[in-house]
C-alpha cells in the first residue's frame, strides 16, 4: 500500500479549522445518558460521537456493552444534535448491524487489529460500502500489524481511512495504563501522510490529569484528531471511570490547546521545525531512560565485583564495547571521534557508579 491522497478525503470533507475531535462515552450506557452527553457535546469543537456497543473486557464478568439497543440510541442522538456517529467493531456481525442503523464510521479496536483473521472477516463484511474505517493501534508495539490492518480496509475498496493511537500494552507498571511509543505513529506518519492520524489519550492516560498534555504533545506531533472519552458522570460510568471527562472538562481542554495552523511559507516553517523537535524531544527523553538503565545495570555489576574483590576496570571487555559501537555508529553515519567522545564519557560515568557501589 502506498499514501493516497484520497486517505483523507472524507476528514477534509468536514471543512474543520481546528483538529477533528470525537468524544462519547466509553460505553453506551442508557438512552438518557446518551443523549444527555450528546446535546452537552452539540456546541462545541466535537463533530463525532462515539460510544461502545459491545465491550471487549480483559476480564469476564465485567459489563460487556448494551448491544442492538445502544445503536437505536445513537441513531436518536444523531437525529436530535447532527452529530455523526461511530462505534468499534469486532466481527462481521457487528458490521451488519452498524449497517442497519447507518453508523458513520467504524473503528477497528486494538485487540482485533492484532488478529489478521478477524480482521480479514471484517473487511468483507464492509466491501462495497462508502464507510469510513479508523484503525487502532494492535496492542503490542507492532507498526506492520497495524499497517497490515488497514491494507485489508484499503484492499477490500475502502479508502476512507485513518488511524488512531491509543497505546502499546507493557508488562511493567508506568505512568501510563498503555505506553505511547510515540515513534511507531511518528514512523507511520511518516510514510503515509495523508492517513489521518488520531490520537486517543484515555486510553493512554487510564486517567484524567494527563489527558490534556498528550493532547498537546499530539497536535505539536502534527496529529489530525483526537478521541476522548467524555461522561456526564464520570465517576459513575460502567466501564474505564478513571479515564472519562465531563464534557464540561472536554471543552476547557479543547479551548486551552495551542492548534498549529500551516498557512503560508513562514508558518509552515515554524511548523515544520516544532514538530521535528518534539521528535528530538521524545528522542532525547529515550536517551536519558536508557542511559539510567545502563548505569542500573553497572551498579549491580559494581556490587558484584565488591563481593567477588575484582577490579572495576575491565579493558579486554571495555576495548570490545569500543570497538563495536564504532562499527555500529559507522552504519548510522556517526563519526569514530563522535562515537569514541560519548563512550568514552560512558565509561567514565560507570567507573564513578561503580567506584559509588565499592565506596559504600
Ligand atoms: C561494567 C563494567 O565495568 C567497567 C565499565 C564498562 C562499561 O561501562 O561498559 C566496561 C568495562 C569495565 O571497564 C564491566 O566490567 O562490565
Amino acid at each position: 500500500m502506498k499514501n493516497k491522497k484520497e486517505f483523507r478525503n472524507w476528514l477534509d470533507a468536514l471543512a474543520l479549522n481546528h483538529p477533528l475531535v470525537i468524544a462519547g462515552p466509553c460505553s453506551a450506557e442508557t438512552e438518557e445518558q446518551l443523549l444527555e452527553i450528546a446535546h452537552q457535546l452539540k456546541d462545541s469543537k466535537v463533530s463525532i460521537l462515539r460510544a461502545g456497543i459491545w465491550k471487549p473486557r480483559s476480564r469476564p464478568g465485567n459489563f460487556e456493552g448494551v448491544g442492538e439497543l445502544g445503536l437505536k440510541w445513537l441513531q436518536t442522538a444523531k437525529k436530535e444534535t447532527g452529530l455523526l456517529t461511530t462505534i468499534e467493531v469486532a466481527n462481521a456481525t457487528h458490521v451488519e448491524l452498524a449497517l442497519k442503523y447507518d453508523v458513520d464510521i467504524l473503528w477497528i479496536g486494538a485487540r482485533t487489529t492484532v488478529s489478521p483473521f478477524i480482521v480479514q472477516e471484517i473487511a468483507e463484511a464492509v466491501r462495497g460500502t462508502d464507510k469510513t474505517i479508523l484503525v487502532k493501534n494492535p496492542v503490542n508495539p507492532d507498526l506492520a500489524l497495524w499497517l497490515g490492518a488497514v491494507e485489508r480496509f484499503y484492499e477490500v475498496g475502502i479508502n476512507k481511512l485513518g488511524v488512531i493511537h491509543r497505546g502499546f500494552s507493557t508488562y511493567e507498571k508506568t505512568r501510563y495504563r498503555n505506553n505511547p511509543e510515540w515513534q511507531i505513529p511518528i514512523d507511520l506518519h511518516n510514510h503515509f501522510p495523508d492517513l489521518p492520524l488520531i490520537l486517543d489519550p484515555s486510553h493512554i492516560a487510564g486517567r484524567r490529569d494527563i489527558i490534556f498534555d498528550l493532547c498537546q504533545t499530539a497536535l505539536d506531533l502534527n496529529y489530525d484528531g483526537l478521541m476522548i472519552e467524555t461522561h456526564n458522570n464520570p465517576d459513575k460510568a460502567w466501564s474505564d471511570a478513571d479515564q472519562q471527562i465531563t464534557p464540561l472538562a472536554l471543552k476547557e481542554i479543547l479551548s486551552d490547546l495551542k492548534v498549529r495552523k500551516t498557512e503560508g511559507d513562514q508558518i509552515e516553517f515554524r511548523n515544520q521545525l516544532s514538530t521535528l523537535r518534539s521528535q528530538i524531544d521524545l528522542i532525547d527523553d529515550q536517551i536519558m531512560d536508557m542511559l539510567g538503565k545502563r548505569m542500573k545495570i553497572v551498579d549491580s555489576i559494581g556490587g558484584m565485583k565488591k563481593k567477588n574483590n575484582v577490579a572495576i576496570l575491565q579493558v579486554k571487555r571495555w576495548n570490545q564495547i569500543l570497538e563495536r559501537m564504532i562499527e555500529l555508529g559507522g552504519e548510522y553515519t556517526l563519526s569514530e571521534d563522535f562515537v569514541l567522545r560519548i563512550y568514552k564519557a560512558i565509561h567514565q560515568e560507570s567507573i564513578n557508579h561503580q567506584k559509588k557501589v565499592m565506596d559504600d
